[in-house]
């Protein structure tokens, strides 16, 4: 990557910030918050502090993290379940996953969820939950292993993932009504927001989701990635596997809105250590 072209004036401000005792992911969020995109910002500060990119985009430089392993095409057969790889793609790693949950999985899965739905909710720069208009969504978690039916779910994940189940947040189960959707965001969380080390404190950074389709939507509600130019269509019993980097922009995707019937989700994120919750 070229040498981002950087004024006088602010070469001499990130110093001079820099000196004043703010670390290098202030100055980058200082700067976001004056407008600059969080991937140049944080080029032009590695580069007049002279720091490799990657303390600024890593989570944690002990990084003993685990990362997961992109199932291999054309298929695998895990507890007896064949799950297909329909498609891939190789940055960011994505794989529709066909056959991940049997039909009957999703119907129960669906029946354990709907007496728990409540209002979603995203997390904060502060790292709290709170409602938001970019996710109209009804949803609900479940704890890890918390019923037989999620256990076999998050070993079969593990298995195809090569990751231990501790690795998984608590299963989440969406439900979208017509005109409901997720706006376009990352799954992962942002190093320059005031809230990431309490986000990450248990467990770290995520470094890959699952979204697994519950029921096939009458139109609408897939899985887009704007950057890529792919939609994924929300089908029962399949899934969409993905996997990053931090900051990685092109694992940008959304729910797109369900234009008619209705749309459930299970999403399972990794971490890359143990989440304790
Ligand atoms: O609803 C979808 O298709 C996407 C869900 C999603 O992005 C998430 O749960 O993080
Ligand atoms: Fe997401």
């Amino acid at each position: 990557m070229s040498d981002p072209k950087i004024r006088p004036e602010l070469r001499e401000w990130i110093n001079a910030t820099t000196l004043a005792g703010h670390g290098p992911h202030e100055v980058v969020r200082l700067m976001k918050e004056a407008g600059y995109a969080v991937p140049l910002a944080r080029r032009m500060v590695a580069h007049v502090l002279n720091i490799p990119l990657s303390v600024l985009t890593a989570i944690d430089q002990r990084s003993d993290g685990r990362r997961s392993r992109h199932p291999a095409a054309p298929q695998q057969v895990i507890d007896g379940q064949t799950v297909r790889v329909a498609l891939s793609v190789d940055a960011p790693a994505i794989r529709v996953l066909e056959g991940l949950l049997s039909l009957d999985e999703c119907d129960e899965l669906i029946a354990q969820a709907k007496p728990r739905l409540q209002r979603s909710l995203t997390v904060d720069v502060d790292g709290r939950h709170q409602t938001d208009e970019r996710r109209t969504s009804q949803g609900m978690f479940f704890r890890n292993g918390e019923t037989p039916l999620v256990r076999r779910i998050e070993q079969r994940i593990a298995s195809l993932l090569d990751m231990p189940t501790d690795h998984g947040e608590g299963l989440q189960i969406l439900h979208y009504l017509p005109g409901q959707e997720y706006e376009p965001h990352y799954d992962w969380f942002d190093p320059s927001q005031p809230g990431f080390e309490a986000i990450t404190a248990r467990g770290g950074q995520r470094i890959a989701s699952v979204v697994m389709y519950l029921n096939t939507p009458e139109e609408g509600g897939g899985t887009s990635f704007p950057a890529l130019g792919l939609t994924v269509t929300a089908l029962r019993g399949s899934a969409v596997y993905f996997a990053y980097e931090t900051g990685d922009e092109a694992s940008l995707h959304a729910g797109l809105p369900v234009t008619r019937g209705d749309k459930w989700i299970a999403t399972k994120w990794l971490r890359e250590r143990p989440f304790k919750p």
